[in-house]
């Protein structure tokens, strides 16, 4: 955060009914050390935000606290301005629509594309049943329209295996989407992806970003610049600078802890 989004009194500025995620003053250790830290963090609806910083600065125990998985020892977390996320578990958390996409893609490698996203729309019901089921209009133009969004169509038939490492991201980034989220965190989606893959999927998570909000925690500087978005760079479970991507990227902390590295 900048100095001047920081009132006199250090809170965040901004209202938490403004937001779809609000944290603020968030601190959580793991046998004394300090993984989080004080940590405000806001994010407005229908805003995408890219987090950054070394390893170890708390960016996947962030998520954690978001999702439900860790529980702070200190601080707010609110969902939607007033659902308090502290007083709620995983699966819970997940239903209310946080969606979370972590590094692996865990895709049914045994199944088509298609079939794997018709899984993930039906959401509770089993493998035998999802596949048996006759599908509805409705959920037929939510599986096209995922398709296209995720750049798919053209293998809606094939088998999930053999995809690509990028198509696979991409595959699991549309089963988010088909469970409706409202928030989607995407945990480093660009590793491991070839340079076109990398840009395709910046283009993708911002025709995404036209309807959700989105938190995108990645390294690759070149795939977040061309995200166009705010961002924040945590450093020892705080934030040590958030704006633009110019603005972070010449902060001389972020230069010392992560970027001059
Ligand atoms: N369950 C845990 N028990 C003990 N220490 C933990 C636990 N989870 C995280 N930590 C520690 O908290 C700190 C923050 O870790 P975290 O994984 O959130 O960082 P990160 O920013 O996601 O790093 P990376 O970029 O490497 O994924 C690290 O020092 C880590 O070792």
């Amino acid at each position: 955060m900048t100095g001047a989004e920081v009132a006199a009194s250090g809170k965040p500025a901004g209202h938490r009914e403004d937001t779809i995620l609000y944290l603020d003053g968030v601190s959580v250790s793991f046998d004394g050390f300090k993984a989080i830290n004080n940590l405000s963090f806001l994010l407005r609806e229908g805003e995408m935000r890219a987090v950054i910083g070394p390893n170890g600065a708390g960016k996947t125990t962030m998520m954690d606290i978001i999702t439900g998985k860790t529980r702070p020892d200190e601080g707010e977390v609110f969902f939607n301005g007033n659902v308090d996320l502290t007083r709620h578990d995983e699966p819970a958390i997940a239903t209310m629509g946080i969606g979370r996409k972590f590094q692996k893609p865990t895709v049914f490698e045994g199944h088509t594309v298609d079939d794997n996203l018709a899984l993930a729309l039906s959401g509770v019901r089993s493998i035998f049943a999802s596949l048996a089921h006759r599908r509805t209009i409705e959920e037929e133009r939510r599986i096209v329209e995922i398709l296209e969004t995720t750049r798919l169509s053209h293998l809606r038939h094939t088998s999930a295996a053999s995809l690509s490492h990028g198509q696979k991201q991409w595959l699991e980034i549309g089963m988010l989407l088909a469970q409706s989220p409202k928030v989607l965190l995407v945990d480093e989606p660009v590793a491991g992806m070839t340079d076109a893959e990398t840009a395709e999927t910046a283009r993708l998570l911002r025709d995404i970003a036209r309807s959700h909000s989105v938190v995108v925690v990645e390294h690759d500087m070149g795939f977040v610049r061309d995200l166009g978005v705010k961002v924040t760079c945590l450093h020892e479970g705080s934030v040590l600078s958030e704006g633009t991507i110019d603005h972070v990227s010449a902060d001389p902390k972020v230069i010392e802890v992560y970027l001059g590295r």
